[in-house]
């Protein structure tokens, strides 16, 4: 029998909803750290989440860019992983390593087949890559905006990267991704389970968690 397919659900704001993504299946929670974002939840608040969410889920906190006083407040609280969302080289993300002591997940932009070459800098730095859409130039924020990309691009993926599939999920197309793409760590989501940008919804959370798994 196929493993079962790890789903996350990112952007969790409350512990209702918390306690929702787990009951429904949720393998991974994700917290985002980001003032720009309707998603944001602060320090107070991170460290309520991830102390919930412990011995349960694992747990995932969200970083743009962030400085080593930011990663070290964060790494702090305890999360499984730090989740890198901004334009981190591979010799920053290593640093972050180093300095938070936690697993990272590294988030990747594609639009081209020169981004999926780009993923190969990443793999000895990172201990996952997160496969996200390229966001448009002109967006206030380089994630969480519904957009999917063209899977096809990850055909000349080396099969053995590690990685997570993001970027525009939803229930309704997240079997078809997991059967078109395979992705050998799962897929994650945080739009496609909303009804407005922040706001999560649980029938929708069932839903995509019940749809990928039985994708898998
Ligand atoms: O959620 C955000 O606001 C966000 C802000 C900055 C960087 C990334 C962000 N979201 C992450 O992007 C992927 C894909 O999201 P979506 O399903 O397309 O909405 C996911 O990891 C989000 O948590």
């Amino acid at each position: 029998m196929a493993d079962p397919v790890i789903v996350k659900i990112c952007g969790i704001k409350s512990l209702d909803l918390l306690d929702a993504a787990i009951e429904a299946g949720a393998d991974m929670v994700g917290f985002v750290h980001f003032m720009r974002s309707p998603r944001h939840v602060s320090i107070e608040e991170l460290g309520g989440l991830i102390s919930a969410a412990r011995g349960r889920v694992e747990s995932c906190v969200l970083l743009v860019n962030p400085d080593n006083s930011c990663v070290a407040e964060v790494a702090a609280l305890g999360p499984d992983w730090i989740q890198l969302h901004g334009p981190e080289t591979p010799h920053r993300v290593e640093a972050i390593r180093a300095e938070a002591g936690t697993q990272i997940m590294k988030a990747l932009p594609i639009g081209s087949a020169d981004d999926v070459a780009h993923v190969a800098a990443f793999l000895d730095v990172a201990d996952r890559i997160l496969l996200d859409a390229k966001p448009p130039k002109n967006a206030d924020r380089p994630g969480g905006l519904g957009e999917t990309f063209d899977w096809s691009l990850l055909g000349g993926l080396d099969p053995s990267v590690p990685f997570m599939l993001s970027g525009g999920l939803t229930p309704d197309n997240v079997a078809e991704a997991i059967r078109t793409v395979r992705p050998p760590f799962g897929v994650d989501v945080s739009s496609g389970v909303e009804t407005a940008p922040g706001v999560k919804n649980k029938k929708l959370i069932e839903a995509f968690i019940r749809n990928a798994k039985a994708a898998g």
